[in-house]
């Protein structure tokens, strides 16, 4: 039983990180084989003369098993930016195949493969040939799991999200509501979404202290279904 899927966003910092470290767990915790993946991340942290990356960091931090660290990443920038832009101040670029090509071998070695995005759906990858990060996603043929925020603005957001992801036929395991503070606006948000998208959800609350991860209670099994029958 294998099941490989993106976790995307409708905006850099609505929780893709988190909520992929959540999956992460839950598979763990049944005794899969699971390995979290970030294609592309940027901005290098420096604290206490260390330097590190945040999203495979925080991979390893919530990890039960031992992750292998080439298994998690193909390119990491140091500019907290724009992938695109991020790989031009290095002189370097991103090749979308390389991306590709390292998907196709870890899905041959894991039974869940877990792939985060970087920012939104529209964020350029190779900019020079309009390759965005949604291409890359159809390209896998992969389906994905979109996090949102449940605070004012969300709607708008998550609905041209999830156009984008329909204009190219890409399949949409569910919906992440991610930082819930339990608000009659949030609520109203989320209604207003379903009505709309009609897809899986689950609800992620505003954790006070992110090892809180190990012990939110959330009901994850129509969504799992759904994930493993696309
Ligand atoms: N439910 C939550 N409760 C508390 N803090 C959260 C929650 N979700 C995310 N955060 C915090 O908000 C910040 C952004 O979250 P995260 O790094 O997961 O976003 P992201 O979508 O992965 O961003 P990027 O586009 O850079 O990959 C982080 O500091 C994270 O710890
Ligand atoms: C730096 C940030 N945390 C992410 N890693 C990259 C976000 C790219 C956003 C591009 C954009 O939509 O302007
Ligand atoms: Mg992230």
């Amino acid at each position: 039983m294998a099941q490989h899927f993106w976790i995307v966003g409708t905006d850099t910092d609505v929780g893709k990180t988190l909520v992929t470290v959540y999956f992460m767990r839950c598979f763990q915790m049944k005794g899969k084989n699971v390995i979290p993946y970030k294609p592309v991340q940027t901005g290098i942290i420096t604290e206490n003369n260390k330097s590190y990356y945040g999203d495979t960091t925080f991979y390893q931090s919530l990890s039960e098993a031992n992750l292998i660290e080439r298994h998690l990443n193909s390119y990491s920038f140091k500019e907290s930016a724009s992938p695109h832009y991020a790989a031009m101040l290095e002189d370097s670029e991103i090749k979308g195949e390389v991306i590709l090509e390292h998907i196709k071998k870890l899905k041959t070695m894991y039974d869940f493969l877990i792939c985060e995005g970087a920012g939104g759906l529209y964020v350029p990858l190779e900019e020079q040939r309009d390759y965005y990060f949604l291409h890359l996603i159809k390209q896998s043929q992969l389906p994905v799991v979109l996090v949102t925020r449940t605070k004012v603005g969300t709607i708008n957001h998550t609905l041209l999200s999830l156009e984008a992801l329909k204009m190219q036929d890409i399949p949409i395991v569910g919906i992440v509501f991610n930082g819930f503070e339990g608000t009659n606006l949030e609520m109203n948000n989320i209604a207003t979404i379903q009505n709309f998208a009609n897809l899986p959800y689950l609800i992620i609350p505003k954790l006070k202290n992110l090892s809180d991860l190990k012990d939110i209670q959330i009901e994850t099994d129509k969504f799992f279904e759904r994930l493993m029958s696309l």
